[in-house]
């Protein structure tokens, strides 16, 4: 048979006295501890825990119902069949003194000796193997009077053993240890009861240390209802925090750990590994911000392997170190939190579904994700942006491609090929799904390709949920042209001598194809990428740089002020933006796509 302890309609509290009511403090609990298993009891001061305990343990009378050792009720027991059944761990700290810690776990043979109460040779090997079995063997002839406090909980727990039963119950036996000698007597209590397979219940204060340890918990909360579960399932239904909350403290479900309530912080995503994970948690805990789970979070920060990135309604900032990062969070605490942000950071899982989603739009805008393989020639986007030679290498193998000497000629092609391939995904992404996709040069990869559009990747993308889509153009626009076209025009010129408004116009017209394209692949979509592609012109360096003209409803064209030279090359023509398009000729092409691309003449 499994044993197990079980509490059957149990009502505990204190009888009725001479002027005292009846007081009950627990009513009708049902629960169950079974063998094998570490059962740890937490609850508030003063809801019962103590008070449960002693009636577990027949130390005072049950108010009503029953508990069960094994399917025999406590209560029916004679007293030395009980505590052969039941062991109890008080917290004792006046023990008599001159007892050695060999006594003291003697005491727990008790039950078992005959009428005289001496210790059989039997009885001495159960109390040194007891000892033993809680490292206290090299404490048995020390006076428990000079044990440290931990030591002497050994001791106890030892005593509790030696009686053999099938339940032990302590009441809080780790009140006045350090940290170290907490955590060691719950490892030891769990082991044991593993092991030996004893059912134990134990309660603490300490609930951070239960909810690591526990195999099961029974919570008894301010109103006296007792919760039982794993930690897990108990942090699920949210009776954690809805019982020790309170004050400063509120209970943070991912950590598992009471984090101050400064009450102005708000949710945070922490992106690192290995030890930077609880180091960043806690740090953010003490400005007051909690750690979001798989929801939305207002502010994500990144441990970056050489400082860490706080990313707060779509602008990131840098910090060399963890105090830096707690300054700034500190001193802008007033400034983050005044006002919703436009932007939260967004859920990995929103992030990845969102570009597999606007992956099927078209090779523009594909984002991989997943491991980074150098070997496979993979490099970050930074790269391209700063290092000369990959640049020169595109530049000529486009010139070759088409068919042109001229470098300047390929490096728009080339500058206005890129400029789509960056706009599409994250244009895509803010109409398709709010989200600003944050195409970080350091850890978006690209490789080189013979032909298509360049394939880009990255591990973990991350991105942003648009919370105000009015707000958009702003980030956007930082993103992609401060973050990657500028960067990217700046090279280009150094390798060619070429019009930065050449540039701009080519930038713009990618920005409109992308536009087109959305409109051609998900017409639903086509009202809010016109009217977000019309914004982002009228920022920054595309100002001025053409306009998006809608000759038919749905339908986008643009007009470029500035020459690609695409016409130059030697079976080039007028591209369909072209500046040097006559009004006429550019009605007449409009009309002739529409009519091929179905749309009304
Ligand atoms: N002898 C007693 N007579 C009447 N009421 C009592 C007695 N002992 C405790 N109580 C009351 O029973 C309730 C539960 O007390 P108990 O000590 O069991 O709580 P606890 O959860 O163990 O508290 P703590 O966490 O502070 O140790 C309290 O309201 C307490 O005042």
């Amino acid at each position: 048979m499994n044993m197990s302890l079980e509490l059957r309609g149990l009502h505990a509290g204190y009888p009725a006295r001479r002027g005292h009511r009846e007081r009950r403090v627990l009513d009708g609990l049902d629960a169950e501890a079974p063998a094998g298993e570490l059962t740890v009891l937490i609850g508030p001061n003063g809801t019962g825990k103590s008070t449960l305990l002693r009636t577990m343990a027949g130390l005072q009378p049950a108010l009503g119902g029953q508990v069960l050792v094994g399917g025999v009720g406590v209560g029916t027991l004679p007293a030395a069949h009980l505590a052969r059944s039941l062991a109890v761990v008080l917290t004792e700290r006046d023990l008599p003194p001159l007892l050695s810690a060999r006594e003291l776990a003697g005491l727990g043979r008790h039950p078992h000796t005959g009428f005289t109460g001496r210790l059989s040779p039997g009885d001495h090997e159960i109390v040194t193997w007891a000892l033993a079995a809680v490292n206290a063997g090299h404490l048995a002839d020390r006076a428990v009077t000079e044990l440290s406090d931990g030591e002497r909980q050994r001791v106890l727990v030892a005593r509790a053993l030696a009686q053999e039963p099938a339940a032990i119950l302590l009441d809080e036996p780790t009140a006045f240890l350090d940290v170290t000698s907490r955590v060691a007597l719950m490892g030891l209590l769990r082991s044991l009861a593993r092991e030996k397979n004893l059912v134990i219940v134990v309660s603490t204060h300490d609930l951070e240390l239960a909810l690591r340890v526990a195999d099961r918990m029974w919570l008894i909360d301010p109103a006296g209802r007792l919760h039982t579960g794993t930690p897990e399932e108990l942090t699920l239904r949210e009776v954690i925090g809805a019982s020790f909350d309170g004050g400063e403290l509120a209970f943070d479900a991912a950590s598992g750990m009471f984090v101050l309530r400064n009450g102005t912080g708000g949710t945070v995503r922490v992106l690192a590994e290995g030890l930077h994970v609880p180091l960043l948690e806690r740090a953010l805990a003490r400005e007051g911000w909690r750690t979001a789970g798989d929801g939305p979070a207002e502010l994500a920060v990144e441990w970056t392997g050489d400082g860490y990135e706080a990313a707060y309604d779509g602008t990131v900032h840098r910090f060399a170190t963890l105090p830096d990062l707690a300054t700034w969070i500190r001193t802008a605490r007033s400034r983050l939190t005044a006002a919703p942000p436009g932007l939260l950071p967004a859920a990995p899982s929103t992030v990845s579904s969102a570009v597999a989603d606007i992956s099927t739009i078209s090779g523009y805008f594909e984002l991989g994700i997943g491991p980074i393989d150098t070997e496979a020639g993979w490099r970050p986007l930074a790269d391209l942006l700063a290092d000369p030679e990959p640049l020169r290498q595109r530049i000529t193998d486009v010139a070759g491609r088409l068919g042109t000497c001229e470098l300047r000629v390929a490096a728009s092609i080339l500058f206005q090929g890129l400029a789509a391939r960056l706009w599409s995904p994250v244009i895509g992404a803010a109409v398709a799904h709010d989200l600003l996709l944050d195409l970080n040069p350091a850890r978006v990869h690209w490789r080189a390709a013979p032909s298509g559009p360049l394939p880009l990747r990255a591990e973990r993308p991350t991105g942003s949920q648009i919370l105000d889509p009015a707000r958009i153009a702003g980030p956007l626009h930082d993103n992609v042209l401060t973050e990657l076209l500028e960067p990217l025009a700046q090279a280009v010129q150094e390798i060619v001598k070429i019009a930065p408004g050449l540039l701009w116009g080519n930038a713009a017209s990618a920005l409109a194809g992308t536009v087109r394209t959305i409109a051609r692949q998900r017409p639903e979509l086509t009202a809010r990428a016109i009217a977000l592609g019309r914004e982002l012109l009228t920022i920054g360096a595309l100002q001025g740089s053409g306009d998006l003209v809608e000759p038919a409803p749905g339908q986008p064209f643009f007009v470029r002020r500035s020459c690609c030279l695409y016409y130059r090359l030697p079976e080039g023509g007028k591209c369909g933006d072209c500046a040097l398009i006559d009004p006429d000729t550019r009605r007449e092409q409009w009309a002739l796509t529409l009519r091929q691309t179905g749309g009304p003449a």
